[in-house]
């Protein structure tokens, strides 16, 4: 039985299958995305990440390799700041890249990365523009939320009340007209000038237990609710803590990458999809 090699893992929870895949040889439609995405008749993740070369997928990158990001419905999405980190330790693990400091390539435009010793990442991960503000409705609530734009979209709203209690089973909803594409909605506690609290409902996912460009967006939202551009903040996630700072232009994340496993995917089931 040969097989379509596969790795599993996450950051702060946010759990990805990684497809190696350099030649850009797999045909990764958007029904093979969402099957291995599923956790019953799948492997269950969040999203899919393929390890390509940017030559091979004709993008224009300083680095040599690309991540090609799919969410777990199948959908493209332009960026994934849990991704990007396990992304960077597979390129160091398997031999890829040689140093701890390059860069990967992305729909959003290249992420400088840094592989520390520990094997958590730092992602450099471009300017968090504030684009506005807007509505989420959840549970019949109206909660107004600040627009970012962290190459994907996102909308930030600061509650009061604890954010554990807030009811997300049901897809909350947005404005279509203001985010033709879709949105990631990040709900936060601010509790210091250093530490946030954050649940995420991801595009194309759903729930999930960390999502890092939207805790960049959730810290540079509050950070513009209070009045100013720069700082740095502890971002916890019902998958972990991650670090986030943000200046004019620019921002960075911090955080883990782990591995659980790796295998090779059944060549009929893959060939049945
Ligand atoms: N979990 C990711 C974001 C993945 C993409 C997002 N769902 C979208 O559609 O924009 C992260 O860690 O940033």
């Amino acid at each position: 039985m040969g097989g379509i090699e596969f790795l599993k893992g996450h950051g702060t929870q946010n759990d990805f299958v990684l497809l190696p895949d350099a030649s850009a040889r797999l045909e990764l439609t958007q029904a093979r995305v969402a099957a291995l995405c599923d956790r019953r008749r799948g492997l269950g993740a969040d999203g899919v990440l393929r390890v390509v070369r940017s030559a091979a997928l004709g993008v224009e990158s300083e680095g040599e390799w690309f991540m090609d990001y799919r969410n777990a419905d199948g959908s493209i999405a332009e960026m994934c700041g849990n991704g990007v980190r396990v992304f960077a330790r597979y390129l160091v693990e398997a031999g890829l890249e040689q140093g701890s400091d390059f860069v990967v390539g992305t729909r959003a435009g290249d992420r400088p990365v840094r592989v520390h010793p520990d094997r958590s990442v730092t992602v450099h991960m471009g300017p968090a523009r504030i684009t506005g503000t807007s509505v989420a409705i959840v549970g019949g609530r109206e909660l107004s939320g600040v627009a970012v734009d962290v190459g994907n979209p996102h909308l930030v709203s600061a509650l009061d009340d604890d954010v554990a209690t807030l009811e997300l089973a049901d897809a909350p909803r947005y404005d279509g007209d203001f985010f033709p594409d879709g949105v990631n909605l990040e709900f936060v506690n601010v509790l210091d000038a250093e530490s946030l609290r954050m649940r995420v409902y991801e595009r194309g996912v759903g729930e999930t237990r960390a999502c890092g460009t939207g805790t960049v967006a959730a810290v540079a939202a509050t950070l513009h609710l209070a009045g100013t551009d720069s700082g740095e903040s502890t971002v916890d996630v019902p998958g972990g803590r991650v670090t986030v700072t943000v200046e004019r232009g620019a921002s960075t994340l911090t955080g883990p990458a782990v591995f659980v496993g790796r295998g090779e995917l059944d060549e009929s089931w893959w060939n049945s999809l």
